[in-house]
């Protein structure tokens, strides 16, 4: 989510529920195995609403620093499969574009076993992003999302300053409605489009990420995904072989701050850590070189003059944010869940709604944390 452009202006507890709006569209009827949500409402209960579970809530704890983990890719494993993408065989997949996205329907996410799950992780290296259609996703319990879902992919990143469902800390809530207790905020701003990556101040940032929707407005608030592999090749052979040699600062500062300002919950879990990381990075499982920057969290590049780190990071910027030729705009369907590798993968949220209108958006993200970027200069 665009973590620095949203604020809290008063506690979710206190969160008036807007009733559905006449017009919007019906949804497929659920087909899986019925999670109790009600059991797990606690404070944010609202019989109307199955997910009331999932409404977004601050506490006061706090967690140490984390510690270095040793990350195996799951991808990895499908490398030695004979069909590597055999669990999309009864699927049907068209591309979004020739090179970046992909759209799948007729797979049930729920379904793969360890071996499914371990193909997926590489073809969504291998895509960027991809959406899966009418899934029974939303509907499991939050235990089975973190721990038997996410938990597969990486350990599981508790994000240091948004809000999150009352007993479940480990998912990052994207959450708007017309109450404006929790809000996108761009008022000084053209756009609501912020480009990034996820948390790249990390020591260990995170890949295969998962991001699904509760309810939406039944037009609008798209996601925007932008292929930093595609990027990086556009790039002239003597620019990447110079830009190979660079190592970029990314902090989580601005974005403690902003929280500690009384923005957002207010919340900082965590305190906020500055990591270096090369700005050429390689996918451990495809061995392809993305661009590693982003404007969200990206600050500096390690030796240079001011000036120049300034310009090298904005050209890059404007690279990523300006070419359409390797973007992809994601329409949210009920039921979708959306996977992107967020190694290799920026995306940014879009705010073309109008909650008072259009209605609530309600999501979850979970978000397992990767190996420390390296680059293979080979
Ligand atoms: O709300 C969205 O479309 C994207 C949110 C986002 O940036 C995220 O979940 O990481
Ligand atoms: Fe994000």
């Amino acid at each position: 989510m665009s973590t620095i452009t949203q604020t809290i202006t008063e506690p979710l507890r206190t969160l008036q529920l807007r009733s559905e709006s006449p017009e919007k569209t019906e949804k497929p009827a659920f087909k899986g195995t019925k999670y109790d949500h009600d059991k797990d409402a606690g404070g944010a209960k609202d019989s109307e609403y199955p997910y009331a579970w999932a409404l977004p809530t601050f506490n006061n704890t706090t967690y140490p620093p984390l510690t270095p983990y040793e990350h195996k890719d799951p991808g990895l494993e499908a490398l030695k499969h004979e069909n590597p993408r055999e669990f999309l065989q009864n699927a049907q997949v068209s591309d979004l574009t020739p090179r970046f996205g992909a759209d799948v329907s007729g797979v049930q996410l729920t379904q793969l076993d360890a071996r499914g799950r371990q193909q997926l992780a590489k073809f969504v290296a291998e895509r960027g992003i991809v959406v899966f259609r009418d899934q029974d996703f939303q509907d499991q319990s939050p235990e089975w999302m973190l721990q038997d879902w996410g938990s597969f992919f990486g350990r599981l990143h508790i994000h240091p300053t948004s809000a999150h469902p009352l007993n479940h800390p480990e998912f990052h809530l994207v959450y708007r409605d017309m109450s404006k207790t929790f809000n996108y905020e761009f008022t000084d701003r053209f756009t609501s489009s912020v480009w990034h990556s996820d948390v790249t101040y990390e020591e260990q940032p995170p890949g295969l990420t998962t991001l699904f929707l509760f309810d939406s407005p039944a037009s609008g608030g798209d996601t925007a995904y932008v292929s930093q592999v595609e990027a990086y090749k556009r790039l002239s052979p003597s620019f990447r072989a110079y830009l190979e040699t660079l190592e970029v600062v990314h902090s989580g500062v601005e974005q403690a701050n902003f929280s500690r300002a009384g923005n957002r919950g207010g919340t900082v879990r965590r305190e906020p850590v500055e990591n270096v990381h090369p700005l050429v990075r390689t996918h451990p499982v495809t061995g392809e070189k993305a661009l590693f920057v982003n404007k969200q969290f990206s600050r500096r590049i390690v030796g240079l003059k001011q000036e120049e780190s300034d310009a090298i990071l904005n050209l890059l910027y404007d690279h990523l944010a300006k070419g359409v030729d390797f973007q992809v705009r994601v329409k949210w369907t009920p039921r979708a869940v959306v996977l992107w590798d967020n190694r290799i993968t920026a995306h940014s949220a879009i705010v073309d709604f109008d909650s008072a209108q259009d209605g609530r958006r309600h999501g979850a993200r979970i978000t397992p944390q990767a190996e420390r970027p390296f680059l293979n200069k080979n």
